[in-house]
């Protein structure tokens, strides 16, 4: 995945990138782009120091047989073993967040963060926690990804092989908050371009989202109101992320 999204955003020419292109009117359309908002006031405009190329792999009949197909079925078991696993951390059966989640619906999004002249000017990608559900992530050698804890930013040191796995927006919700969705950036540098695969997970748009009934009673009221996926995705695609204004928004008692 890595070398062939690295020559596709370092040796191909603009004229050939640009036979990918996605559609500049939609959100989160497949294909290759750079600009992750559709156009609103409420965003500000911010644009990132980066480049994608998004691939729409579940459902099977969103997926173009000839690309990625091995590694977003082997995501996909990964991301569903994990969700099985939350799922009993917090004493409920393993499928009880799968079943909440539904369908997957997963993209693979390869973003290329070109050497940046004035890398404290900009951010390769804004501070944001993913909307989504379970975001598997995996990164070169260069480090640029960073989490928020404490008010402070933490580096997110690359290791060879390894996954990044990021709780998203959703898994928040549906655990009632037991699991915090994680806020992350990535920076950019002066030296050398970096690249990472992001492998999300996420409901069907139609799907609503509550915390788990199996989770929720008297004692623990429900912390979220629920949501509709497609509303939800929308939303953030608008306003834009803001960190984790948008799963906040959905506090009951913030
Ligand atoms: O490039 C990275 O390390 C982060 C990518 C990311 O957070 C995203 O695509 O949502
Ligand atoms: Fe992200």
């Amino acid at each position: 995945m890595r070398k062939v999204g690295m020559s596709f955003f370092n040796e191909c020419p603009m004229k050939d990138k640009l036979m990918y292109a996605c559609s500049p009117d939609s959100a989160a359309a497949e294909g290759y782009g750079s600009k992750m908002l559709v156009d609103s006031d409420e965003n500000h405009g911010v644009l990132d120091w980066r480049d994608y190329f998004d691939h729409h792999t579940l459902p099977l009949s969103r997926r173009n047989p000839e690309v990625v197909s091995q590694f977003s079925d082997e995501m996909n078991v990964l991301a569903q073993k994990l969700l099985g696993i939350i799922s009993e951390s917090l004493g409920l059966p393993s499928s009880c967040l799968k079943d909440a989640v539904g369908e997957f619906y997963q993209n693979i999004t390869v973003s290329y963060y070109p050497p940046c002249p004035q890398p404290d000017l900009t951010l390769g990608l804004q501070s944001h926690s993913d909307f989504g559900a379970l975001t598997l992530l995996i990164q070169d050698q260069v480090s640029g990804l960073e989490v928020l804890k404490d008010s402070h930013w933490y580096p997110v040191q690359p290791l060879p092989e390894a996954i990044v796995v990021l709780v998203s927006d959703q898994t928040e919700i549906i655990t009632n908050g037991n699991y915090r969705s994680a806020v992350h950036r990535a920076v950019t540098n002066s030296k050398g371009a970096r690249l990472s695969v992001a492998t999300f997970h996420d409901p069907s748009k139609t799907r609503n989202i509550s915390p788990a009934s199996e989770i929720v009673c008297q004692s623990s009221p429900a912390r979220y109101r629920e949501v509709n996926y497609g509303d939800y995705m929308s939303r953030w695609y608008t306003k834009g992320p803001e960190g984790k204004r948008n799963v906040d928004s959905l506090l009951i008692d913030p």
